[in-house]
């Protein structure tokens, strides 16, 4: 079987996400030259030939997520090595809970950086640096940053080094290790160092790997595929007249085969799956890792909502209402009401305790019951919820107040 590997792409506004993915579709055959073609006319009719790739993305995704609630649309291409699936949250108002559910599938992420003068700048005061740390916070321990329209600057050598090094700095310090980091200059408008190794000439320079090699040669989160079964629903069908029940979302944990049954919470109901998809492909069973859609019999759909977990009813997960969670804060956080945020889920809760402020590389714990936990600083921390959830240690959630985000936390055994 094929390694399969997904991956979010995550950067600052207009950085060229949406172009990348296009010339990366492009490149691997996945849209064909017509197609494109056809999009560059258009594009070139209003004047804007630039955004024919984008718009492959755009066009997608408008395919995708008509009749269905796809927030987190997904693409795949392949290598002779790997099937990817890229994992892309469109759409700017409320773009970061789609990330987080985005985030929450991938095994590595891509960070578009902008290297064009004073755009990197802008980005690290903008999503830039939000968009690593919440990744990561999800669990994503490789990333592989693009930096993007080396073009605009002549493919400086220069400029190429000066923005690695403050990214792996920033990168770092979130607690990537060194040799997870990949940069690679590349343009995603022309395509140089995506899929083809670059030709101009000023970058000389460079001699390492393009794009898709990187990506190719990443490796891939460890699989927990012996342990029982946790599937994350991310999306909900139904009414389909063959499969009037479906759910997707990626295993977390375990695997799943066709006449298994399985246990949705918080609701508490079985139901047996009929049949199995993996990238629209019918197969007999799926692992963890991937993203399948199952689809169901034996339950009413509003048993199931997206955020819930599909789990194995002899070892299910549990339902709790308070839990103690080790955080990293990106604000200055105190008790007060947070957003709690596990991929899909989203719940209201209280932050009723700061139990102590904790060493960021050993643990220990440096201050018992600290009145405000400062930016940057890792603490243990009590949230209660509103409601009971599937939540259990060693599940990562993001806490986010008046559309902020505030924190990042795994939870710990109570
Ligand atoms: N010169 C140059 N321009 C680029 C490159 N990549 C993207 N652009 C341009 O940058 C602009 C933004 O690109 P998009 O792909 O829409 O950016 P995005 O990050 O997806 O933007 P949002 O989805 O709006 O966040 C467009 O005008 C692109 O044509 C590149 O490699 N070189």
């Amino acid at each position: 079987m094929k390694r399969m590997a997904n991956f979010v792409v995550i950067g600052h506004v207009d950085h060229g996400k949406s172009t990348l993915m296009g010339r990366l579709l492009c490149d691997m055959k996945v849209v064909d030259q017509r197609s494109l073609e056809k999009l560059r006319k258009e594009a070139g009719n209003i004047g804007k030939s630039s955004f024919a790739l984008a718009w492959v993305m755009d066009q997608t995704r408008e395919e995708r997520s008509r009749g269905v609630t796809v927030d987190v649309a997904t693409n795949h291409f392949e290598t002779e090595r790997t099937r990817f699936t890229i994992l892309d949250a469109p759409g700017h108002r409320d773009f970061i809970p789609n990330m987080i559910a985005g985030a929450s599938q991938a095994d590595f992420a891509v960070l578009v950086i902008d290297a064009s003068t004073n755009s990197f700048e802008s980005g690290l005061k903008g999503q830039t640096k939000e968009h690593a740390l919440l990744v990561r916070s999800m669990g994503v321990q490789r990333i592989v940053v693009a930096v993007n329209k080396m073009d605009t600057v002549s493919w400086s050598e220069e400029r190429f080094k000066d923005i690695s090094l403050q990214m792996s700095t920033f990168l770092t310090t979130t607690s990537f290790q060194a040799k997870n980091i990949t940069f690679i200059p590349l343009a995603g408008l022309t395509g140089e160092n995506v899929t083809k190794k670059v030709t101009d000439p000023k970058a000389k320079w460079y001699t390492g790997q393009t794009l898709v090699e990187a990506l190719d040669t990443s490796e891939i989160a460890k699989r927990d595929v012996k342990k029982p079964l946790r599937l994350t629903i991310n999306d909900v069908f139904r009414g389909g007249i063959t499969n009037p029940v479906s759910i997707s979302g990626r295993i977390q944990a375990g695997s799943v085969q066709i006449g298994d049954i399985i246990l949705a919470m918080p609701s508490n109901e079985t139901a047996a799956i009929k049949a199995i998809e993996v990238e629209n492909e019918p197969v007999d069973w799926a692992v963890a890792g991937q993203i399948p859609t199952l689809h169901l019999a034996d339950i009413d759909p509003v048993h199931l909502r997206s955020g819930d977990v599909a789990c194995d009813p002899k070892n299910p997960i549990k339902l709790i209402k308070t839990f103690t969670s080790k955080i990293l804060a990106f604000e200055h956080v105190l008790p007060m009401s947070v957003e709690v945020f596990r991929g899909r889920l989203q719940a209201e809760g209280k932050l009723k305790k700061l139990v102590a402020t904790l060493n960021k590389t050993s643990g220990e714990i440096m201050k018992n019951k600290p009145r405000i936990v400062k930016p940057g600083e890792v603490a243990r921390v009590v949230v209660e919820l509103d409601r009971e959830l599937p939540l259990e240690p060693g599940t990562r959630v993001v806490l986010r107040e008046g559309g902020n985000t505030i924190a990042a936390g795994l939870l710990e055994a109570n």
